[in-house]
């Protein structure tokens, strides 16, 4: 009989001894491996973590206690600990369990994430509940050595330290972010880890006691001191203890006969405790041992080789924006490249590769990372954030009040766009148009395709200001590309297709599946005039105006929130000119998007040319029926049939509007 499969809570989870949880160890590392590698996910975080989370359930009493997972990306073992093994196989699937934490999901989720550096601020907020509340139970934030990094997690540190309150922050140090940790909170770490520096004073210190004659116990003892005092000096135990923490450790998080005695020590201290326990990201399969990053958030792969099961047919629209800033950056000296610990996600590894100097890592810290850009522009740098669309968000402020208020030369390169598959709620890229196109100054663009994305990045780069360019997670079309990135008049976009009965326009990838809905109406007896908006800010006005006064609707599309988008953009700028046309906007709803594939998703949410196809067709319909009136334009009150050739009168009678 399975021990996992004997686990239906954690409850079951203390009926088996100690001695058999490397077996159960064994059998949740088989589980995970088995799961992702048909269905990708976080592999080797969670390889990393089963031996604590097995420690923390069999010695906490959840759900009572809670469990804080930062980030959550780790929290597989935890899953199939709390009743959750039989859904497994669903792990980041369309209506499946979700790869993150998730409150709806499991009561033993106490907090939902995705996003780093949390974890410590929410768990201290429920100290603090359970405090106000009379209660009792213990709370525990597990906290990875990237997500200290992060500015939260120390202002939370920093809260939680200055207070008497009892709280286990569990730091959980792999010394890796997804990429090698960086800066200098990891050096500090890291320096613990291998102890070499502790090591050598040590080493150092004996020779020198060595070298004294006749050396005295009050010697020793000052001997012994001074051990401690450099003890002290280096190790994170100095760091965490000034913040306000009993530091316990390291420890070593693979080994139960470490893991258990001390988690029961800690459990019983008052007051904040921080232990620090030292794991290997992807223990328990070789290639991820080996391959850590790549297996930090891999696509399904081959069990046996640890390969890729499925190649892109062709290269993403990261790898094309990371060429042409390659390619702007040979031309240009002033351009250097950021990102908050996504050096491989957003493609940077190759800009790395050409030009080490100028690429800066900053760890998980978006706002910093934006701030920071902000003060290299200043001085005359022109930098380019990358980064998600999702990450982004943490950095609003820093995009208002540091970049855009001094209209500084800030480019960002905004990866991740709109849906982003697996990743679900958490890391959709739905809110950039609408957080954006509000901010005084911005230059918010997105491209049709991948030539239009070289063109951007260098109208971005060209720019006096800030601008962002957006795109999707993915491969790109294969359109061909232009030789040279070429700039783009700010606030232009562009006709793809006359009409006179229909206007769609459209943003980003969206444009391909409009000009494809197009086509289709066109076969009905439609005719369908297609804009490629380009700006979401400056929007083109002229082109929006000239041709929503050609056709009796208009139809927008956009990967992104409805709310305060593209549409919202288009919206505003027909009222603002006096334009009064039926207008359907299609976008995200104003809900969080759930986790599936993007093309299930995309069709769910009416962006594949279907379903722009539908809508535009419904909505033309809806309007004819609607006793043959439709108010259009600004001039004209008009009537028209669903093919409108024969009520529309171009010169329109003088009834006014
Ligand atoms: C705000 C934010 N920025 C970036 C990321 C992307 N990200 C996910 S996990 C991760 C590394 C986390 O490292 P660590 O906390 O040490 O956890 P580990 O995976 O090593 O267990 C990063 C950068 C994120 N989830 N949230
Ligand atoms: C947990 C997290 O935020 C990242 O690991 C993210 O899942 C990576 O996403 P991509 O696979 O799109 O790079
Ligand atoms: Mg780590």
């Amino acid at each position: 009989m399975s021990l996992l499969k004997s686990i239906h809570s954690p409850a079951d989870l203390k009926k088996l001894s100690p001695k058999e949880f490397p077996l159960l160890c064994q059998e949740i590392r088989e589980q995970i491996i088995s799961v992702v590698s048909s269905v990708g996910g976080h592999l080797a975080s969670n390889l990393g973590v089963v031996e604590l989370s097995v420690a923390l359930h069999y010695l906490l009493n959840t759900p009572q206690d809670k469990i804080v997972w930062d980030t959550s990306n780790q929290a597989y073992t935890h899953k199939l600990l709390t009743g959750r093994r039989e859904q497994f196989h669903t792990l980041r699937q369309y209506g499946g369990l979700s790869g993150f934490c998730k409150r709806e999901e499991s009561e033993y989720d106490t907090f939902n994430a995705g996003h780093a550096g949390t974890g410590v601020s929410a768990a201290y907020g429920m100290v603090e509940a359970r405090d106000q509340q009379g209660l009792r139970h213990k709370v525990v934030c597990v906290v990875g050595d990237g997500a200290m990094t992060a500015g939260m997690t120390l202002e939370g540190l920093h809260h939680a330290g200055g207070t008497n309150r009892d709280f286990i922050v569990v730091l959980n140090d792999n010394q890796m972010s997804i990429s090698k940790n960086v800066g200098a909170i990891s050096s500090y770490l890291n320096r613990t880890f291998t102890g070499e520096f502790f090591t050598k004073v040590r080493e150092e210190t004996s020779q020198l006691l060595g070298a004294i004659p006749h050396i005295g116990p009050d010697m020793q003892k000052m001997a012994r001191r001074a051990e401690e005092l450099a003890k002290g000096m280096i190790l994170p135990g100095l760091l965490f203890e000034e913040l306000g923490f009993h530091y316990v450790g390291p420890i070593d998080g693979h080994n139960f006969e470490h893991l258990l005695p001390t988690l029961e020590n800690v459990l019983k201290m008052r007051g904040p405790v921080l232990l620090h326990v030292i794991t290997k990201k992807g223990l328990g399969y070789q290639p991820a041992v080996d391959n850590p990053v790549w297996f930090h958030a891999c696509p399904p792969f081959v069990r046996e080789t640890g390969e890729m099961a499925k190649k892109a047919p062709r290269p993403s629209y990261t790898a094309h924006a990371v060429n042409t800033l390659i390619k702007l950056a040979k031309e240009d000296r002033r351009i250097v490249a950021i990102t908050a610990a996504m050096c491989e996600g957003t493609g940077l590894t190759a800009f790395e590769k050409e030009f080490p100097d100028r690429l800066y890592d900053v760890g998980i810290a978006e706002q910093h990372a934006v701030t920071f850009a902000a003060g290299l522009a200043a001085e005359g740098m022109r930098p380019v954030v990358t980064i998600y669309s999702t990450f982004l968000q943490r950095s609003y402020d820093q995009v208002v009040h540091d970049v855009a208020t001094q209209n500084l030369p800030v480019a960002f390169c905004i990866d991740r766009g709109g849906l982003v598959a697996e990743d679900g709620t958490t890391h959709h890229g739905a809110f950039d148009f609408a957080y954006l196109r509000h901010v005084p100054n911005m230059v918010v663009m997105a491209p049709k395709d991948e030539n239009e994305l070289q063109h951007m990045i260098k109208t971005a780069l060209s720019y006096d200001g800030p601008a962002s360019v957006r795109y999707p997670r993915g491969t790109c079309l294969g359109v061909p590309m232009d030789q040279q990135p070429a700039v783009l008049e700010i606030g232009k976009g562009e006709l793809l297709r006359e009409g006179t009965d229909v206007a769609i326009a459209a943003i980003g990838v969206t444009v391909g599946q409009a000009v494809k809905a197009a086509e289709r109406l066109a076969e009905d007896g439609l005719s369908v005039a297609v804009i490629n908006g380009r700006f979401v800010k400056p929007l083109d006005d002229e082109l929006i105006a000239r041709v929503a006064g050609q056709t009796r609707c208009l139809v927008t599309v956009e990967e992104g929130s409805r709310m305060g988008g593209f549409g919202s953009a288009v919206l505003e700028s027909l009222a603002e000119q006096g334009i009064t046309v039926p207008t359907k906007l299609i976008g995200l709803p104003d809900w969080y998007i759930e986790q599936g594939p993007q093309d299930l998703l995309r069709e769910k949410y009416g962006l594949t040319a279907e379903g722009i196809y539908q809508t535009v067709k419904g909505f033309w319909e809806q309007l004819s029926t609607k006793g043959g009136e439709v108010r259009a334009r600004n001039v004209r009150r008009e009537t028209f049939s669903l093919r409108g050739e024969s009520l529309y009168h171009p010169e329109g009678d003088e009834q006014g509007s």
